[in-house]
């Protein structure tokens, strides 16, 4: 077994790629997350609707005003991850998992829907990754791995639909896929497969995965990805949930394990709220007993990556009103080019940001059903039963199928006849369906439909000693079929750049040199565009590509952001790394204070009246100067600084602390010269300790200003008290000589 990662060091890609013909899943199955009864409570702060927290994680840039805090969700949080290649996923994984996501789920490569018959090896895929035996070995061999590190179990999570349906589902359940996209409705609508085999299909499907308790999701969703007005199939997005949900119970698969895959379907300029908080609670009351996957939406997304997650801030905020027990990120780059890393994280950082925000939403406010909400949730239903009414007057599904019932682009029951037909006797693999015989014997376990056991035997497999599902070491492992379109072929390629000393930026595959540019052009829109190309190719970038512009002003100009490939490496050992400063340790600079009677004259300086930074390293809340024992005195902001270095000497303090956050015209680094000079020209430079900080300042700043220390963001008092204490102590040796 792989040793426990270190979260200080890289995942080893290689080695999981190991012996993995010998791999199978220690588990098999969904994992909820462990949720106190009574809430939890953090950094002094009590959380309603949160889970566990993890052991190793990445918290919000804010927790560090917070104690570190990182407040985990009830709700599983997924994160889409497949750019083609699997092997440079598993880092996306783990970054992923760091920030929050315990459902990975896997796009799979174009087409493989169509695939009649399981894949093998580790080709490269595009638009997703190839599903094959041998890379789901390494992606759950990793999760396994990445879930002991962060101290929460991981789902992995794949689609079963598809023509090769029943077989994927052997295939995840042997293999410990934890979830599934399953609904023969999407086969039928979305990949044209005959409707028949489809049901048939789905019927296996569903009871394999039933045996390995895979949690199924529907394919609801892409009825409002399709719909030419995302929010007008609402009426049929109950039925179509209700068709899937009714389906896979019937075949046995418990509720726990059947999930709605609902996404609020509009998005602003629309009021979105009157159309989306209607459905999500129409939907919840109709299928309560279910599972909900709520999906943030995918259909409106553009270019703006900012756009994008402010409508996701709002599609999480419709869960939080209602339910949710999947929140499904979607990464915010997913309108202009395939998830990017750092998008991955912020699909995941946006769920985490608006859950803990909104933390027990539901005990402050409550959803007005009295009202026009009541109203619509009554009409939704309504358009609802009547959509499975019409259906079963028109002859059942699949003649409400060949009628073209699905996807109109009216709101039922108004109807533009433009939705999906599909001929029942027509699609892929029309005619394929064969009755089995009366005395059909399959020794198989968790097969779908009559299969003639001989009395007295215990399971099907018994006859055989035993199936794959029963048994692993009876699993065929093929391992790989091409020499070259293989995971380790592209490994060697791309070795300098994840074990080596090169480094090139990266957005989807390791060595892939992406980089974005961010411009402000003051022109019109199709002069901007060239420009910026014109500019990034100076810039030395490759390929360069706009990929979002955005008109801030017809006339005056626009911003835009250019994708390029960078040509060039660097060599992490020619690098010049700023050596890490140990602080003295903790007593010792309290005894130092002790000794001293250490005060200080603090404030934000010049025009400024930033006083945020200043307080957090003054207060004793978060691990301020006073916690050590340190006296203060706090000017405030916009102080002079003459009136600094005054109080600085008559009330005999040791050192003189500034802040300076605005930077405009350099005016941080003249508050710091001045300061300097002011107190040189007072003659009480070398009695007083000088520093400066800010969110422009850095501490190679104190020799080109004349200071002690400088200081940039996320200091902390101890590191200001660290300062302070060398430099006195300093003082104090150069006098003793
Ligand atoms: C029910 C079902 N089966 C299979 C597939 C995909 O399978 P192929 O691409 O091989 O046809 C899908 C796809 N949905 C999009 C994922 C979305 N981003 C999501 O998070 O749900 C599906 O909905």
């Amino acid at each position: 077994m792989t040793d426990k990662l270190d979260p200080n060091t890289k995942i080893d890609v290689e080695e999981i790629l190991q012996d993995l013909e010998n791999y199978h899943p220690p588990r098999k199955g969904w994992t909820w997350r462990t949720v106190p009864k009574d809430g939890v409570d953090m950094g002094g702060f009590h959380y309603r609707d949160m889970s566990e927290p993890l052991e190793n994680s990445v918290p919000m840039p804010t927790a560090k005003y917070f104690e570190g805090i990182d407040p985990q969700p009830i709700p599983v949080v997924t994160s889409e991850i497949a750019s083609g290649h699997f092997e440079d996923d598993i880092r996306r994984m783990r970054m992923a998992a760091w920030n929050g996501a315990d459902h990975i789920m896997v796009i799979r490569t174009t087409g493989q829907s169509h695939i009649d018959g399981l894949m093998e090896g580790t080709p490269e895929g595009i638009g997703g990754v190839p599903i094959t035996r041998k890379q789901l070995r390494a992606s759950r061999k990793a999760c396994d791995l990445i879930e002991e590190e962060v101290g929460r179990p991981i789902n992995f999570h794949s689609y079963v639909s598809g023509i090769a349906g029943p077989e994927v589902a052997v295939l995840f359940a042997e293999e410990g896929v934890n979830g599934a996209h399953q609904d023969p409705q999407y086969n039928v609508l979305y990949r044209n497969i005959n409707a028949y085999r489809s049901y048939v299909d789905a019927g296996e499907a569903k009871k394999v995965m039933t045996g390995a308790r895979i949690f199924q999701i529907d394919g609801a969703h892409n009825a409002n990805a399709t719909a030419r007005h995302g929010w007008k199939v609402m009426p049929e997005l109950m039925v179509q949930h209700g068709l899937n949900s009714a389906f896979s119970a019937m075949v046995g698969m418990p509720k726990d394990l059947i999930g709605l895959s609902t996404v609020p379907p509009s998005a602003p300029p629309t009021p979105k709220l009157w159309y989306d908080l209607p459905y999500a609670v129409a939907l919840r009351d109709f299928f309560s007993e279910y599972k909900m996957r709520a999906q943030q939406n995918t259909r409106y997304i553009e270019s703006d990556i900012n756009e994008a997650i402010r409508l996701h801030v709002i599609d999480t905020l419709i869960s939080m009103l209602t339910s949710a027990d999947i929140q499904s990120t979607i990464t915010p780059d997913e309108g202009r080019n395939l998830p990017w890393h750092y998008n991955s994280v912020r699909g995941v950082q946006t769920v985490k940001q608006t859950w803990a925000a909104l933390d027990g939403i539901k005990e402050l406010l409550t959803l007005n059903r009295e009202g026009p909400l009541g109203e619509m949730v009554r009409d939704l239903k309504e358009r609802a039963i009547g959509f499975l009414a019409e259906m079963l007057h028109a002859g059942g599904y699949f003649a409400a199928v060949e009628q073209g019932f699905f996807v109109d682009s009216a709101e039922f029951p108004e109807r533009n006849h433009d939705g999906i037909a599909r001929d029942g006797e027509g699609g892929i693999a029309v005619g394929t369906v064969i009755e089995r015989d009366p005395d059909y014997l399959a020794p198989v376990c968790d097969h779908f439909g009559n299969n003639s056991l001989p009395a007295g035997v215990g399971k099907a497999c018994d006859l055989i000693g035993g199936c794959t599902l029963c048994d692993p070491e009876k699993i065929v492992y093929i391992d790989e079929l091409d020499p070259e379109d293989n995971a380790h072929k592209r490994l060697e390629r791309t070795g300098e750049y994840r074990t080596g000393n090169l480094l090139r930026p990266e957005a989807e595959w390791a060595g892939d040199g992406v980089a974005l540019v961010e411009l402000m052009i003051p022109e019109r829109a199709e002069i901007a565009v060239e420009a910026a190309l014109e500019m990034a190719r100076r810039m030395g970038l490759g390929d360069p590509e706009v990929v979002n512009l955005q008109v801030l002003q017809p006339a005056e100009g626009c911003f835009v952001e250019v994708k390029g490939h960078v040509g060039f490496d660097v060599d992490k050992t020619e690098l010049t790394i700023p050596e890490k400063i140990e602080l003295l340790p903790e007593e010792e600079l309290r005894q130092f204070v002790t000794d001293h009677g250490i005060t200080v004259v603090a404030g934000t300086v010049g025009e400024d009246e930033h006083s945020v930074g200043m307080r957090e390293i003054l207060d004793i809340k978060h691990g301020g100067l006073e916690k050590y024992g340190v006296k203060y005195h706090y000017l405030g902001t916009s102080v002079p600084i003459e009136k600094m270095v005054d109080a600085a000497i008559e009330s005999g303090a040791d050192a003189i602390l500034i802040s300076t956050v605005i930077s405009h015209n350099e005016v941080h680094r003249t508050m710091m010269k001045k300061l300097a000079e002011l107190t040189r020209e007072r003659g009480i430079r070398d009695q007083k300790v000088l520093i400066a900080g800010g969110t422009q300042v850095s501490r190679d700043m104190a020799a080109e200003t004349g200071l002690d220390a400088t200081f940039g963001r996320g200091t902390k008092g101890i590191d200001v008290l660290d300062a302070i204490v060398r430099t006195m102590r300093g003082r104090e040796l150069g006098k003793a000589g």
